[in-house]
């Protein structure tokens, strides 16, 4: 395991990054063009950990995908292409494969066992498990199939009308990818509006999915033609940039390449209502929404963060908790009882480590509540593997007084390989 040294920060950030593929669109790509009959090309692609696992259980169900530093090729045969693999599928690190891929086998007809990394087995797989058994799906696992190692046999399946009990896009994947595959047509009701990536991509890969108000309806039995994919730069990593922007002095950084789908731009939300200087330039677009944004040094104010905003920036949690260290007053950030099964506890970690490094901040039941500003010191501190934590570290230890030893950063490329090579770019 490696420690890496990081040292404050004197002459501010400064230049343009274009930020890497978005994870969520990177995974999908991956699994509609699986599904799909026909050749799919995806470009700007993110080859994080995660998104490489993903990669490597299609092809255990035999798919053809060609990988090259400009393109990624998958060479879909339709759902009928996929076959029994002979090894167990490795989702790593990654929630996303493992609950997208459950709602993929749990229709296929063959026997297969997912698994990940310890992270992963502690992470609830029964909010996907319990609504595809109503499906008709035949999946085993560890305490009744609440958590991985999981044994699909995959059968046909019916659809059914479900309302999520929790705000996931995970969740929703799952049963629309069930629902793809079943007799009749599918509803999943959301609690609040999700990431809405898989519905968006059902329509680039010629399938079709309505919304009515809350509800999705999916239709069983769908096909789908191979397509290009161009994956817009994630959100969920320029967040780190734009915070830096934001609290480190002297600072202006341009992210470039930014996709802003509006369930994904909670955090530009929250950097505007916290009095962030922040320019955001749109592009044309189809499909998902892009643009770039300039974010320079600003003054903030604590706000309080809850309710419908918190499924639209989930991920950026632990770096909106570093901002509001760094604004004037009280943040309260509520209603996010999720983090606690992120790759870490994100409330337990957020807190422990931002504490380490003199912040006031305590945990609430459902979210925090931090006092700013405060002066931050530096000390010994740890990602404990999860990527977003590492990386939320890092652009802390540009503001801190003293040197900031970070345990286990190599977790960052999980979502981010490039990070340091990016922050590096920026340091004056
Ligand atoms: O659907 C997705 O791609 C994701 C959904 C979110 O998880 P939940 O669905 O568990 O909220 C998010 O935290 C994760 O990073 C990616
Ligand atoms: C929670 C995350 O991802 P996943 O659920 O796919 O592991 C994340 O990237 O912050």
């Amino acid at each position: 395991m490696q420690t890496l040294k990081l040292l404050f920060n004197q002459n501010g950030l400064r230049g343009s990054v274009t930020i890497p593929g978005d994870k969520s669109i990177s995974h999908r790509s991956i699994m509609f063009g699986a599904i799909a009959k026909g050749k799919t090309t995806i470009s700007n692609f993110l080859t994080g950990a995660d998104c490489l696992s993903t990669i490597s259980c299609f092809r255990k169900l035999g798919v053809e995908i060609e990988q090259t530093e400009e393109m990624i090729t998958v060479h879909g045969q339709g759902w009928e292409g996929l076959v029994e693999p002979k090894e167990v599928l490795d989702a790593g690190n990654s929630g996303t494969t493992t609950r997208l891929m459950l709602g993929i086998l749990a229709g296929l007809p063959f026997h297969s066992v997912l698994v990940g990394d310890e992270s992963i087995g502690k992470r609830p797989m029964g909010r996907v498990v319990e609504p595809l058994r109503r499906m008709g799906a035949s999946i085993r696992g560890r305490e009744q199939g609440q958590y991985t190692p999981l044994a699909i046999d995959g059968t046909g399946l019916t659809s059914i009308h479900y309302e999520l009990p929790v705000a996931s896009a995970q969740v929703k994947s799952a049963i629309i990818f069930a629902g793809l595959q079943a007799q009749g047509t599918t509803i999943v009701k959301e609690p609040q509006q999700t990431r809405d990536h898989t519905e968006k991509m059902i329509l680039q890969f010629g399938g079709s999915v309505v919304k009515i108000e809350d509800e999705i309806l999916i239709k069983g039995k769908q096909t789908f033609n191979g397509t290009h994919v161009h994956v817009p730069g994630d959100i969920s990593s320029a967040a780190f940039f734009l915070v830096a922007g934001a609290i480190v002095p002297k600072s202006e950084i341009i992210l470039t390449n930014v996709g802003l789908n509006p369930t994904r731009t909670g955090i530009i939300e929250v950097l505007k209502q916290m009095g962030a200087n922040i320019e955001i330039e749109t592009m044309e677009s189809i499909g998902e929404e892009t643009g770039n944004i300039v974010i320079r040094t600003s003054e903030l104010t604590g706000i309080e963060i809850g309710g419908d905003l918190i499924p639209k920036l989930i991920d950026e949690i632990p770096i909106i908790a570093l901002m509001a260290t760094q604004a004037e007053g009280v943040t309260i950030i509520k209603d996010a009882e999720e983090l606690k099964v992120k790759e870490t506890n994100r409330i337990d970690t957020v807190v422990g480590e931002l504490r380490k490094l003199g912040a006031k901040i305590e945990a609430t039941e459902d979210g925090m509540i931090i006092h700013g500003k405060s002066s931050l010191t530096g000390g010994n501190v740890s990602s404990f593997g999860d990527h977003r934590i590492g990386m939320m570290l890092s652009i802390a230890a540009l503001i801190c007084r003293e040197e900031v030893e970070l345990e286990d950063p190599e977790c960052i490329a999980i979502s981010y390989p490039t990070f340091f090579e990016h922050l590096k770019q920026l340091i004056q």
